[in-house]
């Protein structure tokens, strides 16, 4: 852990275009960390707050006019020579033609090819966080032609990333279902989470999904998947993740919850307060609807996930 005092706050912006594209700039070669890529930002002033301060950086280095900004993911790093803050915020209003007052080089690049170019060591999780989306549903039903129609649902709603979760589902209707589901989701941009505890060797989805059990058991990150997600109730399991080099947690329960009844909710101060500490993002689980993904992303989340959330609501997600 970094003593708070030591800690160099930066902030930085997630910048998207009106294609969804993500600015990024080269950083000069005699900087800390120079040569590689990064996201525009940079050091908190005395007397600033972190939004003066991305707002005064954005517009030195890339002349935008902030326009509206939501607070992305907190990443603490140690790079021996210095240990920095990186308080990360989305932005995707602006005014202005971004263009590299500094001489940098800059680039807008689709958030799935960001991995293709060579970042400094903190910049892992916000990465993800750029690529991953504000909602995360959990996909439950008795039965096959259940977990097609919520499926289906989901899809409507504009969900993109979905965990096949299927617990309550009869063994023997499994198999043909996720068949169905892959067969659905084939050729678009959905991305699939297989629950892990799930009885089935491999369903050829793209991410594994490991309960805290899975997790706990787990002695390194599974092999085979794009994307590898945990679900924490504590720090020692985000820490647990974030040390098997997951992708993001979803940490639960927030609010009380039907779905586990006998659990003792977080309440959204422990939540905020373990989420600081978590080197990955994190989604927020339990007793939550759409409506809460302001207060989730303001305590730290990188948005909601859900069981019933995205079944009943009408909105598209933001
Ligand atoms: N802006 C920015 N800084 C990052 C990123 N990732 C990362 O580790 N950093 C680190 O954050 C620290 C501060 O960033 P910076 O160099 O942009 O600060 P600045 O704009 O105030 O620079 P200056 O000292 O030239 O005035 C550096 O140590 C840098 O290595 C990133 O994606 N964007
Ligand atoms: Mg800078």
């Amino acid at each position: 852990m970094l003593g708070a005092s030591r800690l160099l706050h930066v902030a930085v912006g997630v910048i998207r275009g009106g294609d969804g594209r993500i600015l990024i700039a080269e950083r000069a070669k005699t900087a800390h960390q120079g040569g590689l890529w990064e996201f525009p930002g940079g050091k908190v002033e005395a007397g600033e707050t972190v939004l003066e301060a991305l707002c005064r950086e954005l517009y030195e280095e890339v002349g935008i006019r902030v326009a509206d900004a939501t607070p992305l993911i907190k990443i603490a790093h140690d790079y021996g020579d210095r240990q920095v803050l990186l308080d990360v915020w989305d932005i995707r209003r602006f005014e202005g033609q971004a263009h590299g007052r500094e001489g940098q080089a800059m680039q807008w690049v689709a958030a799935e090819r960001l991995n293709e170019f060579a970042f400094p060591a903190a910049n892992r999780p916000i990465i993800a966080a750029a690529r991953l989306p504000r909602h995360y549903a959990i996909l439950e039903a008795a039965t096959q032609r259940q977990a097609l129609d919520r499926y289906r649902l989901l899809i409507d709603q504009g969900l993109r990333l979905i965990q096949i979760r299927l617990k309550s589902l009869p063994t023997a209707e499994l198999a043909a279902t996720l068949e169905g589901i892959a067969s659905e989701s084939s050729g678009t941009d959905t991305t699939l989470m297989i629950n892990a505890d799930l009885p089935i060797s491999d369903a050829g989805y793209a991410g594994l999904h490991l309960s805290s059990r899975a997790l706990r058991a787990c002695k390194a990150r599974p092999a085979g998947y794009r994307w590898v997600a945990a679900s924490c109730h504590d720090l020692a399991e985000l820490r647990l993740a974030e040390d098997l080099g997951l992708d993001f947690a979803v940490l639960a329960p927030v609010q009380p919850t039907s779905s586990h009844p006998g659990a003792a909710a977080l309440g959204w101060e422990r939540f905020e307060a373990l989420v600081e500490r978590a080197g990955l993002p994190v989604y927020a689980l339990g007793g939550l609807q759409r409506e809460d993904g302001a207060r989730a992303a303001h305590a730290g989340a990188q948005g909601i996930a859900g069981i019933g959330a995205f079944l009943n609501a009408a909105q598209s997600p933001g």
